[in-house]
């Protein structure tokens, strides 16, 4: 079980205690290569915040080590003040973390309410045992979740295809269901791997919009890899950029987007990105 340190043993990266999601000084390599060097940056409560950088670059080496997939070879994560060497997998729907992984993990027969509904699985209390037979402190729990169920779904706009089998509804829409399901435990920290990946620009848009309306209406602090510059530009407060795993700026998008070695290493020649606020 890794440690919980409530006192840093050592002096953290500024702010990382009372960040939602601090990273400091983390290190991993796979034999040897090198995915994560020496990365460190901290995440305000509240903040949407993207990670990008060129292909192979360690965004989604970052993202598993923070919600416990890795272990880093050196390093602490911060999650609500807490640090970690290595971070509890199993504990992070109780740190107040979720997470969306790049392909679609839906129950595609299911119905979207009941996608919905599993993403607070991990929270009942009653056993496997209660809940089938259906005591009553089972029923009132299952009913309490369906009715959060019900209303994330009413705030991402899905309440009108509730009943439909998730995997009958059009890929775009099918993102916001997993959105929903990451939601309705209520996060403090959502990460999310590539949340625009296949989408319609039109889709895009309505998932930024949502993920903005995360943000400012549930408090959700939003940590996001997207390679979609346009999207990262116009939705970030900040924006850490990784190449070959090492941290190479970190920063607002009108900085990242003039900083000479992010557009050396990955934005190409700067008129490039001038288009890059739309979304
Ligand atoms: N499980 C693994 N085993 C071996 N090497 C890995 C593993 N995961 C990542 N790597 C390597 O670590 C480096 C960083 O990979 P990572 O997937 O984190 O980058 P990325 O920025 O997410 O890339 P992409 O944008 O292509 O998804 C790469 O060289 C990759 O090949």
């Amino acid at each position: 079980m890794p440690a919980v340190l409530s006192e840093p043993l050592f002096s953290p990266a500024a702010g990382a205690v009372s960040s939602a999601l601090a990273v400091e000084a983390l290190s991993l390599s796979f034999g040897g290569v090198t995915a994560l060097s020496e990365v460190s940056f901290a995440v305000a409560p509240g903040e949407i915040r993207a990670v990008i950088g060129p292909n192979g670059a360690g965004k989604s080496s970052l993202l598993n080590v923070v919600s416990g997939l890795y272990r880093p070879d050196r390093g602490r994560v911060w999650l609500g003040g807490h640090s970690f060497a290595s971070v509890p997998t199993d504990r992070l729907a109780t740190l107040g973390v979720s997470r969306t992984f790049q392909n679609l993990a839906l129950f595609k027969g299911l119905s979207v309410l009941d996608n919905v509904a599993a993403g607070l699985s991990h929270r009942l209390r009653a056993g496997v045992f209660a809940q089938v037979i259906g005591l009553p402190a089972a029923r009132r729990e299952r009913a309490e979740g369906y009715a959060r169920a019900e209303e994330l779904l009413a705030f991402l706009h899905l309440d009108g295809v509730r009943d439909r089998p998730a995997g009958t509804l059009p890929y775009g829409m099918q993102k916001r269901v997993e959105l929903a399901r990451a939601l309705v435990a209520r996060p403090r920290l959502l990460l999310l791997d590539e949340p625009m990946a296949g989408m319609t620009l039109t889709e895009k848009r309505d998932l930024s919009g949502h993920i903005r309306a995360a943000r400012d209406d549930l408090g959700t602090t939003i940590v996001l890899i997207e390679h979609d510059v346009g999207v990262v530009m116009g939705l970030s407060d900040r924006i850490a950029v990784l190449d070959y795993g090492r941290l190479i700026a970190d920063g607002t998008p009108d900085e990242i987007r003039n900083d000479p070695v992010v557009i050396d290493a990955y934005l190409g020649v700067a008129h490039d990105l001038e288009a890059g606020e739309g979304i």
